[in-house]
């Protein structure tokens, strides 16, 4: 265990496992749909998520990525900027989003409205994490990995200043780091 980790909340096999049942459940409810998803992960923090969960996800898919920050300051909160665009028109596409957590959901509220607003049939998400504690818009992913409680958390993609994103586990971060 890394020297910054207090406990690890879910272990590397714990993941995997969720990811296979995800990705089976996902693949039935799209196939009930007669839809195949474009894939969307959210730079950074979805990438080792996205890396595994697609694996079991049993139909023809692409996969693309984007980057977003929302707005600092005085801008009413919500906003975002898109830093990084997808590679094709979203018209008419069935999107499945990948997130490593859903916080207060802000990022995914806006991200979704973006995407519904530029003519996207329908977007869904897939989040590892769910903090639902601290959710302060309305907003639900449609596939959750692991509830989890109001703890700062790293590993699997989630960083704390950048780092720790390569942990292979999802890790309780030790306090005295960031007090
Ligand atoms: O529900 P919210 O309160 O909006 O927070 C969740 C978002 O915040 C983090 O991303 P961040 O913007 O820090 O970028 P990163 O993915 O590059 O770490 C995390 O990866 C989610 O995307
Ligand atoms: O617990 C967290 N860890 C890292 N990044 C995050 N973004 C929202 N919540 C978290
Ligand atoms: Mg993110």
């Amino acid at each position: 265990m890394h020297e910054v980790v207090e406990k690890v909340l879910v272990s590397q096999d714990e993941i995997i496992h969720k990811c296979a049942e995800l990705g089976a459940k996902i693949t039935s409810d799209y196939k009930a749909l007669n839809e195949v998803p474009y894939v969307v992960g959210l730079l950074k923090g979805s990438v080792p998520f996205m890396a595994e969960i697609i694996k079991h996800i049993d139909l023809d898919i692409q996969i693309d990525f984007m980057d977003v920050s929302s707005y600092q300051g005085t801008k009413s909160v919500g906003d975002i900027r898109i830093d990084k665009d997808l590679d094709c028109s979203v018209q008419g596409l069935s999107i499945l989003l990948v997130e490593d957590i859903v916080d207060t959901g802000r990022t995914l509220k806006e991200v979704k409205r973006t995407l519904m607003n530029k003519g996207a049939k329908d977007v869904k998400v897939v989040s590892l994490l769910d903090k639902p504690d601290r959710r302060v818009v309305d907003i639900e992913a449609e596939y959750v990995g692991f509830a989890i409680p109001n703890e700062f958390v790293i590993g699997y993609g989630l960083d704390y200043d950048q780092k720790y994103r390569n942990l292979p586990y999802i890790g309780v971060l030790k306090r005295e780091i960031y007090e």
